[in-house]
C-alpha cells in the first residue's frame, strides 16, 4: 500500500462509495488517514431515541426515581431506577456497584455510559460518569471514545471508521512521514505523527487525545506560518517596487508646520514606511492603530514624501464624507500642490477635468472613494497608493489601484485594531505598523450605559451641557440592518422628538446615508463649524469622522451593534482635549448584548475590544474569512490556539531565516508535500 493509493483499491470501497468519499475530499490513503473526527463522542451524549439495539453509549439524563437496590446472592446486586431524557423515560440498571445508591439523587443529571437494550427500552448501565471540561466540550474522561467525523449521505460513520481500521491494518499508518523537525518534538514534547494521527482516531484516553491534538494543531499552524514566511518573501524578492527618493529635508520641514508634534508612535511608523519607499522593495504594510491615534497625519506625510520624489499619490476611503474630509486636510496642509477629490457624485464635466489632470501628471494627490478605480482613471506616475479601512475594501479592489502605477508602493491603514491573532494570520505577509500611544492631553472617555426609562436624564444632563459648556453631541440613531427605510425612519423620527424636547436650547441637524453628497457634506460642515450642537445621525458618521470640538456621543439601542463598530462610533469624540461622554442607550435582551455593553463600560482599548469581538462573534463574521484569506483550520482553532500559533510562528520564522530563503529544499528535507502548500 502507498499513501497515494486510490482508496478506491481499498477493501469496502464501491465505485459509488468512492463518489461519496470523494465528495469528502478523501480520494488517497493519505487524505483518508488525515480526515480527522471533528469531535469525540462527549459527555453531552447520545439521544436516546437514536441509540440501536446493543450500541454503548453516553446519555445525559434526569433521574427521575429513587434508586432501588437489591441483592441475590452475598455479592451480587442491581440497582435500578428511571432516567427521563426530553421526553423519554427510560429503565436503567447497574450490576454490582450497589455504592452508586448514594451518588444518584433525585432531580439530578447525570452522564450514563452503558448498553442500550431496546426491546426492554432499558439502558444496562456500566459506569456513571466523572467528567472533565476537554478541548471539545465536556469529555467523558473514562468512557471509550467515539470520533464523530463529518459525513454525508451515502457515507455512514461506522463505513468511515471501518475504512480507517482498514487502511491502518494495511500498514498505512506506518506510511506516515514525520514531517516536524526533531528538534521542535523535543523541544516543545510533541508526540510523532504517527502516533498522532492513529490517537486522532482512535484515543485510548483523554490524556491521549490531548496530545494527539496538540500536536496537530501544532502542525497545522506551524506550516501555515511556513507558507506565510514564503509568501512574504516571494512578495519582496520577486516584485521590485519602486525607488522613492524622497527629499527628507523637506519631509522634516512640512512636518515641523504642523500645528503639534507627532507622538513618538506616530515618527516610528512614519519612519518605517518611509523606509520602505526609499527602498527598491516593494512597499506592503500595514498602518494599525486606535481610534484617533493620528494615523491621518502620517499618511498625509507620505504622500508628501511621494511628491518631493516627484510621484503622484492616491488615498481611498470608504465614504465620501471622509474623502471630503480628508481632501479639505490635504488642500490646508499642502496649498502649494494639486490636490483633488474623485467622489461619483461630481459633475461629468468636473469629473473629465480631474481625469485629465491625473493622466497628465498635473494632479499631486487625489482622494477618492471607490470612483478612484473606475476605469478611465489613469495616471501619470502613481507611486503610493493608501488604503484606509482597508477591511472595507476587498482584495481586489486594492489589487486594481495597485495596477494603475508602475507597482506602487501600497500602505493601508486601519482603524480596526487587529488582534495578534490576526494580524499575523491573515497579514502575517505583510509589515505591520503599529501606532499604540493617543497624541498627548487626550482625556479618557467616561462610559455609562442607561436602560431607555433613564433617557429623560441623560437629555437633562445634555440640555446643560450645551448650554453651560457648549458642548456639541453626536446622537446616532437605532440600527436596523435589514432595511434602509426604517434606518432612515428611525432617524428621522428621533430627531423630531428631541427638536420637540430641546426647541429653543439646542440646534439640531440630521444626517443619514440617503442625503445626497453637498447635503452631507453641508450638515458635517456646519457641525464642525459650531453652527449645530447636536447632530443625529445613522451610522454614516461611524469611521473616520473628525471634529474635536464634539464630546458627547449618544448611542440609541446600542445593544444592536457590533463591538467594533461601537468603539468605532465612541472614537468620533475624546479627539480634542476635552472631556468626553459615551452614552449606551439600551435594554438588551440577549446575555452577548448585556455583555457587550459591559465591555464598552469598562475598557476603551481597541484591542482588548477586538479580541473580545473575535471571541464572541468568531474570525469569520469580524473579518470576513474569506476576504482576509485566512484558511479555515482542520484542527487548530484561531482564538483558542493563540499561544501554539505564536510558539509556530516563531519557529517557522527562525527555521525559514535559516534555510536562507531556500524553502524548496527545506520543505524537501522535511518532507513536506506539495499538497500542503497548495
Ligand atoms: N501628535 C498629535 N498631537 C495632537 N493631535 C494630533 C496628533 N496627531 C493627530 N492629532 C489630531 O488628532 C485627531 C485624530 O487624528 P486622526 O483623524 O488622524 O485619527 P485616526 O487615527 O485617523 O483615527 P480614526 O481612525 O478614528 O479616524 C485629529 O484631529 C488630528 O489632527
Amino acid at each position: 500500500m502507498n499513501l497515494t493509493d486510490s482508496i478506491q483499491y481499498l477493501k469496502g470501497v464501491g465505485p459509488k462509495s468512492f463518489e461519496n468519499y470523494k465528495k469528502l475530499g478523501i480520494f488517497t490513503v493519505e487524505d483518508l488517514l488525515l480526515y480527522f473526527p471533528f469531535r469525540y463522542e462527549d459527555i453531552a451524549g447520545r439521544n436516546v431515541v437514536d441509540l440501536l439495539d446493543g450500541e454503548k453509549a453516553t446519555i445525559v439524563a434526569e433521574i427521575v426515581t429513587p434508586a432501588n437496590l437489591s441483592y441475590f446472592g452475598a455479592r451480587r446486586s442491581r440497582l435500578t431506577f428511571k432516567a427521563k431524557q426530553d421526553n423519554s423515560v427510560f429503565g436503567v440498571s447497574f450490576f454490582n456497584q450497589p455504592y452508586l445508591k448514594d451518588k444518584l439523587e433525585v432531580g439530578s443529571k447525570v452522564g450514563l455510559y452503558g448498553k442500550w437494550d431496546s426491546k426492554k427500552q432499558q439502558l444496562l448501565g456500566l459506569k456513571v460518569l466523572s467528567s472533565v471540561e476537554g478541548e471539545h466540550g465536556v469529555i467523558a474522561t473514562d468512557a471509550d471514545f467515539q470520533p464523530i467525523y463529518h459525513v454525508m449521505q451515502g457515507v455512514k460513520q461506522s463505513s468511515l471508521v471501518r475504512l480507517i481500521q482498514t487502511a491502518f491494518e494495511g500498514g498505512a499508518l506506518e506510511l506516515l512521514q514525520e514531517n516536524l523537525p526533531q528538534e521542535l518534538l523535543r523541544k516543545y514534547r510533541l508526540i510523532s505523527r504517527q502516533q498522532a494521527v492513529k490517537a486522532m482516531h482512535f484515543p485510548v484516553d483523554l490524556n491521549e487525545h490531548k496530545q494527539a491534538l496538540r500536536r496537530e494543531k501544532f502542525e497545522e499552524l506551524f506550516i501555515f506560518q511556513l507558507r506565510l514566511q514564503a509568501l512574504k518573501d516571494q512578495e519582496k524578492s520577486g516584485r521590485e517596487g519602486l525607488l522613492v527618493t524622497y527629499d527628507k529635508e523637506k519631509v522634516v520641514a512640512k512636518e515641523s508646520e504642523l500645528p503639534f508634534e507627532l507622538t513618538s508612535a506616530q515618527k516610528f511608523a512614519l519612519q518605517e514606511i518611509l523606509a520602505d519607499m526609499i527602498s527598491k522593495t516593494h512597499m506592503n504594510r500595514l498602518l494599525q492603530g486606535d481610534v484617533g491615534s493620528g494615523k491621518t497625519v502620517v499618511a498625509e506625510l507620505s504622500m508628501y514624501a511621494a511628491y518631493t520624489a516627484g510621484f503622484q499619490s492616491a488615498l481611498m476611503v470608504p465614504t465620501e464624507i471622509l474623502a471630503r474630509q480628508h481632501f479639505a486636510n490635504l488642500t490646508l496642509l499642502f496649498p502649494e500642490l494639486q490636490v483633488s477629490l474623485l467622489v461619483s457624485a461630481i459633475k461629468a464635466s468636473e469629473r473629465r477635468e480631474i481625469l485629465e489632470d491625473l493622466a497628465t501628471g498635473h494632479t499631486n494627490m487625489v482622494v477618492g472613494t471607490h470612483a478612484l478605480i473606475q476605469d478611465g482613471v489613469e495616471f501619470d506616475n502613481l507611486g503610493l497608493v493608501i488604503t484606509d479601512e482597508q477591511h472595507r475594501f476587498g482584495v481586489n479592489q486594492r489589487k486594481i489601484l495597485r495596477e494603475k502605477g508602475q507597482n506602487p508602493d501600497v500602505l493601508m491603514m486601519t482603524a480596526t485594531p487587529i488582534p495578534r491573532t490576526l494580524a499575523i494570520t491573515a497579514f502575517g505577509d505583510m509589515d505591520v505598523s503599529v501606532i499604540d500611544e493617543l497624541p498627548a492631553g487626550r482625556k479618557p472617555i467616561t462610559t455609562r450605559w442607561v436602560k431607555h426609562q433613564q433617557i429623560d436624564e441623560v437629555l437633562k444632563w445634555v440640555r446643560t451641557e450645551i448650554l453651560k459648556e457648549k458642548a456639541q453631541i453626536y446622537v446616532i440613531s437605532p440600527l436596523i440592518e435589514e432595511s434602509e427605510a426604517l434606518d432612515l425612519k428611525n432617524a428621522q423620527d428621533l430627531y423630531e422628538e428631541l427638536s420637540d424636547y430641546f426647541k429653543a436650547d439646542a440646534r439640531i441637524g440630521l444626517l443619514h446615508g440617503q442625503m445626497k453628497a453637498d447635503e452631507k457634506e453641508e450638515r458635517m460642515a456646519m457641525f464642525k463649524a459650531g453652527k449645530l450642537d447636536l447632530l443625529v445621525s445613522t451610522t454614516v458618521i461611524e469611521v473616520g469622522v473628525d471634529v474635536q470640538n464634539a464630546t458627547i456621543m449618544i448611542i440609541m439601542d446600542a445593544d444592536r451593534f457590533g463591538l467594533s463598530q461601537l468603539h468605532q462610533l465612541r472614537g468620533r469624540v475624546g479627539r480634542g482635549q476635552k472631556k468626553s461622554y459615551c452614552i449606551l442607550v439600551a435594554n438588551p435582551k440577549s446575555e452577548s448584548g448585556k455583555q457587550r455593553m459591559q465591555i464598552m463600560v469598562d475598557t476603551t482599548d481597541g484591542f482588548k475590544i477586538a479580541e473580545e469581538d473575535l471571541k464572541m462573534r468568531g474570525s469569520g463574521e469580524v473579518f470576513g474569512i474569506r476576504q482576509s484569506g485566512i484558511p479555515e483550520f482542520t484542527v487548530a482553532d484561531l482564538v483558542n490556539d493563540y499561544n501554539i500559533l505564536e510558539v509556530a510562528r516563531e519557529e517557522a520564522i527562525k527555521i525559514f531565516a535559516d534555510s536562507d530563503g531556500n524553502f524548496e529544499n527545506y520543505l524537501s528535507s522535511f518532507n513536506f508535500s506539495d499538497s500542503d502548500f497548495d
